[in-house]
């Protein structure tokens, strides 16, 4: 066309040429500027639309920024970008949050807009489609289902009746190490803290004994640890949308299948205690099973699911999503914090023999420590506090917006993703000095590192300090985990002298491996194998602090 109209003009060809790239210059600028318009962060309000961002690829947005270890790929794009951005993973659209500052806007000030999760394929299939509680849309359900976790399941009375489980696994524990002690065996640490945790959750909602060899032991074990591993696998149907309806990894089949068989499992367990408890009943007459002793979580379920004037009546379902939902949610976390805690403790033999004071001058070396010396035990406290400062079990949590709203000066519409990224905000020097170093003075209230550290608590409360979460999606488990966790470190460090297998005692220099493993929550990578002695001399009673001694497995 530009060739006809040249000849018509007589404009020679050269020139023709001049111009034809001038227009393709033109409309190639006009391009860039349409897709930077596009891009740019105005709205028509005037107020910027999204956070910044890295530059994206199309369909995958900024999926390829991303490893299988998100926690430190966000750090560093949040260092690089700013402390609120947004991403495009897929076609799904999140934010990334890293100041103390901005997780109290988006979890407190608009905590309303930021209660509930997202939802994906896996996570839809094994909560019953959200019939549980952790992945329950924020609403009258989650709220009815939140009281009874505070006050009756999570609840200071429950957790005291049900002591017996925490002392029968913590004396197990300890049996086991006197043991390994005297033969000079090595132990795997990590594998026996982690058994400690799940076992107490386990008998706290089901009565089982999950590290037990019966088959039910065996299957929830192996069902819980499938599970949160087919949750941490990445699914391309969650993110690329032509991809929603095709299940290319096989992840949904799996999630299927792995439903069907805790379905079946659970029915089992239910309709056992079911026949049970009508047994009870008929035993005695009508007496009502509000009487009846309180022995687990799913008995105090199934007592609601039978309360006629209860204002929701839990159904079938609603039990076996909430069970899976806390076997998943209470698992490994507090075993997660002993080993990371025993690592850095190895790894500071000036800190351990610290601690190792503050018991002997409290407790002394006749008798166990036990719950309820932790409040006198200030330095194990700290320990706790600093080693999930250091190493959050869950180093990034994620919520989702239910209505637009305004973060930080910039629109967050409906249905975006957040994750709190934690793990960045316990690690920025501006809220921590030597944030890598691992201090626990830093939380003593004589401290000098930090200002007011001393006074900061896990609960949810210091926005500096997020290792349970904060709002109305706070963890529940956070008054049942402050208990454990201090308290089995302390007897770890009562008892035993260490070292590192193959190695020599706790001075030699040589240190433990702190490699994070991939995954949603991060455990070491290479268990803590370590050589106990006993330091006890003579080892005291285990009667002597309230600990049953119970046969050993
Ligand atoms: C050291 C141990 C633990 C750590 C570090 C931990 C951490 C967390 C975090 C970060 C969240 C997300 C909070 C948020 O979105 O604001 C959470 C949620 C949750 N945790 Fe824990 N947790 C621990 C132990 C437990 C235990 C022992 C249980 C159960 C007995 C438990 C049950 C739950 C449940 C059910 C939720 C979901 C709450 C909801 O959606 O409303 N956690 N936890």
């Amino acid at each position: 066309m530009l060739e006809l109209i040249a000849i018509l003009l007589f404009i020679p060809h050269t020139m023709v040429l001049e111009i034809n790239t001038a227009i393709y210059t033109f409309i190639f600028l006009l391009l860039v500027i349409f897709y930077r318009k596009l891009l740019s962060s105005k709205s028509q309000t005037g107020l910027p639309c999204l956070p910044p961002s890295p530059r994206g690829l199309p369909i995958v947005g900024h999926l390829h920024l991303l490893n299988n270890t998100p926690h430190p790929s966000f750090h560093n794009l949040c260092t690089r970008y700013g402390p609120l951005i947004h991403l495009r993973l897929g076609s799904v659209l999140c934010i990334i949050a890293s100041t103390p500052e901005l997780a109290k806007e988006l979890l407190i000030t608009n905590g309303l807009t930021f209660a509930s999760r997202p939802m994906n394929i896996v996570i839809n299939l094994l909560t019953y489609n959200s019939s549980g509680f952790s992945f329950a849309p924020y609403g009258p359900y989650w709220k009815f289902l939140k009281k009874i976790v505070t006050s009756e399941l999570l609840g200071e009375r429950t957790l005291g009746q049900l002591q017996h489980i925490r002392y029968n696994e913590t004396s197990q524990l300890v049996h086991l190490l006197v043991d390994r002690a005297h033969s000079g065996k090595i132990v795997n640490l990590s594998q026996e803290v982690m058994k400690l945790s799940n076992n107490i959750i386990s008998q706290m909602m089901l009565n089982i004994r999950c590290s037990g060899e019966d088959e039910k032991a065996r299957e929830i074990r192996s069902l819980v640890r499938e599970a949160t591993e087919l949750v941490a696998q990445f699914n391309f149907s969650d993110f690329i949308w032509f991809l929603q309806n095709l299940d290319l990894q096989g992840i949904k089949k799996k999630a299927k299948t792995m439903n069907h068989r805790f379905d079946f499992l659970l029915e089992k367990i239910i309709t056992e205690r079911e026949v049970d408890r009508n047994k009870q009943k008929e035993k005695r007459g009508n007496e009502g099973l509000g009487k009846q002793k309180m022995t687990d979580f799913l008995s105090i379920l199934l007592d609601i699911s039978d309360d006629e004037n209860s204002s929701i009546r839990l159904t079938r379902e609603n039990i076996k999503a909430f069970l899976f939902d806390f076997l998943s949610a209470g698992t490994d976390t507090s075993g997660i914090v002993v080993e990371w805690a025993m690592s850095e403790l190895i790894n500071h033999p000036c800190i351990l023999e610290k601690a190792r004071k503050e018991i002997d001058s409290i407790v002394g070396q006749n008798r166990l420590v036990n719950e309820t010396d932790i409040p006198n035990l200030s330095y194990i406290q700290a320990i706790f506090k600093e080693t999930v400062r250091l190493h959050p079990p869950i180093p990034i949590f994620e919520r989702e917006s239910t209505q637009d709203c305004k973060i930080g000066g910039y629109l967050i519409p409906a249905k975006t993703i957040l994750f709190i990224s934690n793990w960045s905000i316990c690690r920025d020097p501006n809220n921590w000095k030597d944030p890598l170093e691992f201090q626990p003075e830093r939380f003593m209230s004589d401290s000098e590192t930090d200002d007011n550290a001393g006074i900061v608590d896990v609960r949810g409360q210091h926005f500096n300090l997020l290792p349970f979460g904060s709002g109305r999606r706070g963890c529940p488990g956070v008054s049942l985990a402050v208990q454990v966790v201090p308290t089995v470190l302390a007897l770890l460090i009562q008892c035993f002298h260490w070292k590192i297998a193959g190695y020599g005692d706790e001075m030699t220099g040589k240190l433990v491996d702190m490699t994070e493993r991939p995954g949603l929550t991060v455990p070491k990578a290479q268990p803590l194998m370590l050589v106990p002695s006993t330091r006890l001399r003579p080892f005291p009673n285990y009667a002597d602090c309230g600990l049953i001694r119970v046969a050993r497995e």
